[in-house]
């Protein structure tokens, strides 16, 4: 019997006065249907709360030296398995991008502008093949010829002493021997042969002083409204007491507000300190001094110093900050500032897109870019310019952010950048940034597991901010770039950057507070490594253990594998399992595999030591 009440939904749900005894069999039977659902529901949520409770959460650090990759390895993780927000991101990518371009074009006309420079184009010979010529620039190549070696330390990592340096590390690994540097005969173009002289590279007999350029910038800051720009066409608009190199440099002095734009843009506001450009030798995270070179938020460069100017890099905090600037939709990047141990929460959700919309807002930077873009070609298609840049020992293809083979395609106006030019992409890591995800692709045991990528900032300066970190961490990759055995850190010259990835491993590996952390050693940048072996650059002479073992990638890299595997068997606390790749982490097809094993081994601990627990 139906059982009156106020309510009116009982009015609505009570059966009909009239029912016949079919009708309420019928009714009857739709109403346990109806209740049997229900009850599936309520198990299912609360199954889906209970397992939320229990949800594991996988913590993985990235440690490593400045450039070593560690950002590149996150962005991997990212496009591997958050591929929609990796995609959806790639947009807000254009003007990291857009930085490095530009930055690049300044590195190579500071160069030129060194002071007591003279240009190779001051002879009669040069200039007739100089860039006032009309003929279509020979194709870059990437295989430049060998560099000079920068810096000639000798690495010997079997001898043992007992030098420490200054920042606790003890080096009874690698010690660095200051001998007499090692020599390669530079390979030269052959037009260049008869002017180039290795003991006075910057004297050229043939130079004719309406060709030396002796400051790189005016003394005050240029007037970008009544600068001259590039005409889209490519035809150059120079005066007739211009030099060829002087008209190309002031059609391109557009790109320094360009610079400024993005500094803007990509640093959030109040972020004053993001805005510094740490000068050669800040390696203890000071500031540059005021009269320094460093930017303001107007982005105007105070400082003039052109021999300065290519060791300085912009960075931002990681986090939502850059992003957001660029497109208010970006929260899954929660960020950090110094070593705070507790995230910012992400919301869970995938990140509302930017979309492809930044294609058709109007984007000043790269339209700048479009309009520059066959000065740009031809500054760095220039053979005369290559040869200064090597005599200089700028290595810009081997750099981060190097984007200046792609210049056709990075200037086109509707550019948006492709996955290898993320990964390619360089932004300095300052702080230290937690990235969440569930896997969108994740299979068997996996499945339901957040994954927590802690991502460092890895110059000397930074190195404070990582401890807080080492608590509750199921695994780290290391990454050592082994190509960096003839080069020194930007932050130190003093130190080999291949000594100091050894130092750095040493200390980890001993670390009693990471003893029971499984450590996966990425040995990293071998397309680079190849590249210089390749070029004739020898590792017997930067690491003398290394005798005369052939200089081929595949002897280099088994080698220093081994050396790494040792340091991790006798440093390590406790004994464990070491396991080590020999990466190129912006290879999306080999570094594809070796995340896919390394994210099954760290579940596979992961799982092991909750059990334990
Ligand atoms: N060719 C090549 N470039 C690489 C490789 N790994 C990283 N890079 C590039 O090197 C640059 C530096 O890499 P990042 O991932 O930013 O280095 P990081 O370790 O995060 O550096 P910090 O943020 O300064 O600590 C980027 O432009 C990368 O694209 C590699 O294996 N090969
Ligand atoms: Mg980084």
């Amino acid at each position: 019997m139906p059982v009156s009440s106020d309510d009116p939904l009982d009015e609505v749900l009570r059966p009909p006065l009239d029912e016949t005894p079919e009708q309420r069999v019928l009714r009857l039977e739709r109403e346990a249907e109806a209740k049997r659902i229900s009850l599936a529901i309520d198990a299912s949520i609360k199954a889906e709360r209970q397992a939320r409770r229990k949800k594991r959460i996988v913590r993985l650090l990235l440690l490593g030296q400045s450039e070593s990759g560690k950002s590149t390895t996150l962005r991997q993780f990212q496009r591997l398995y958050t591929p929609t927000a990796f995609r959806e991101e790639r947009i807000l990518w254009r003007a990291v991008i857009q930085l490095n371009v530009v930055r690049s074009i300044r590195t190579i006309l500071d160069a030129l502008s060194m002071p007591n420079f003279n240009s190779p184009y001051s002879s009669p010979r040069s200039r007739a093949r100089s860039l006032s010529r009309t003929r279509v620039p020979p194709l870059p190549t990437r295989h430049s010829p060998p560099p000079i070696p920068q810096y000639p330390h000798g690495i010997d990592m079997m001898k043992s002493s007992n030098h420490s340096d200054n920042h606790g590390y003890s080096s009874d690994v690698a010690q660095i021997s200051c001998g007499s540097p090692p020599r390669y005969p530079p390979t030269i173009p052959h037009h260049h042969q008869s002017y180039y002289n290795e003991q006075d590279a910057d004297y050229d007999p043939d130079s004719d002083t309406e060709f030396i350029i002796a400051q790189s910038y005016p003394e005050s800051p240029p007037n970008f409204n009544h600068g001259p720009r590039s005409d889209p066409s490519g035809s150059s608009t120079t005066t007739l007491a211009q030099s060829p190199f002087e008209a190309l440099k002031a059609r391109l002095l557009p790109l320094r507000h360009i610079e400024a734009l993005l500094i803007a843009k990509l640093v959030p506001p109040n972020e004053d300190e993001a805005t510094h450009l740490a000068a050669p030798g800040d390696d203890n995270g000071r500031l540059p001094s005021p009269t320094g070179s460093h930017f303001s938020r107007n982005g105007r460069s105070h400082g003039r110093s052109a021999s300065l100017y290519r060791n300085q890099e912009i960075f931002v905090r990681p986090g939502p900050g850059w992003k957001g600037g660029l497109s208010k939709a970006r929260v899954n990047f929660p960020g950090h500032s110094y070593g705070l141990s507790s995230s910012q929460s992400s919301n869970g959700h995938r990140p509302m897109s930017a979309g492809n919309t930044g294609l058709e807002t109007p984007d000043e930077p790269q339209e700048v870019l479009h309009a520059c873009r066959r000065d740009m070609m031809q500054l760095w298609n220039d053979e005369g310019i290559r040869h200064v840049l090597r005599r200089r020992k700028i290595r810009l293809e081997e750099g981060g952010g190097f984007f200046l083979d792609d210049l056709e395609r990075v200037t086109s106006l509707r550019y948006m950048p492709t996955d290898d030019d993320v990964l390619k992409a360089r932004l300095k890591t300052v702080g230290v940034s937690e990235y969440k995800f569930e896997m969108e692709i994740s299979a068997g045991r996996d499945s339901g597991t957040e994954w927590r990528i802690v991502d460092v900032g890895g110059s000397r300066s930074q190195r404070q901010t990582w401890m807080p970190f080492f608590d509750n961490v199921d695994a780290i990759i290391f990454l050592a770039p082994i190509s960096g055995f003839d080069q020194v850190l930007t932050e130190d010259k003093t130190v080999n950057r291949l000594e100091d990835s050894v130092l750095l491993w040493k200390a980890v590996c001993s670390s009693k507070l990471l003893a029971n952390v499984d450590l996966v050693l990425f040995l990293n940048k071998c397309d680079i490594l190849e590249k210089k072996l390749n070029s004739g650059i020898r590792l017997s002479k930067y690491v003398r253990s290394y005798g005369d073992r052939p200089n081929d990638l595949d002897s280099v890299s088994k080698y220093l594998r081994g050396k790494f595997s040792a340091i991790h068997r006798e440093h390590s606390p406790n004994p464990r399992k070491f396991y080590g790749f020999c990466t190129s982490v912006t290879d999306t097809a080999t570094t594809a595999g070796i995340i896919a094993s390394v994210r099954d081994m760290v579940i596979r601990q992961h799982l092991k030591q909750s059990k334990l627990l």
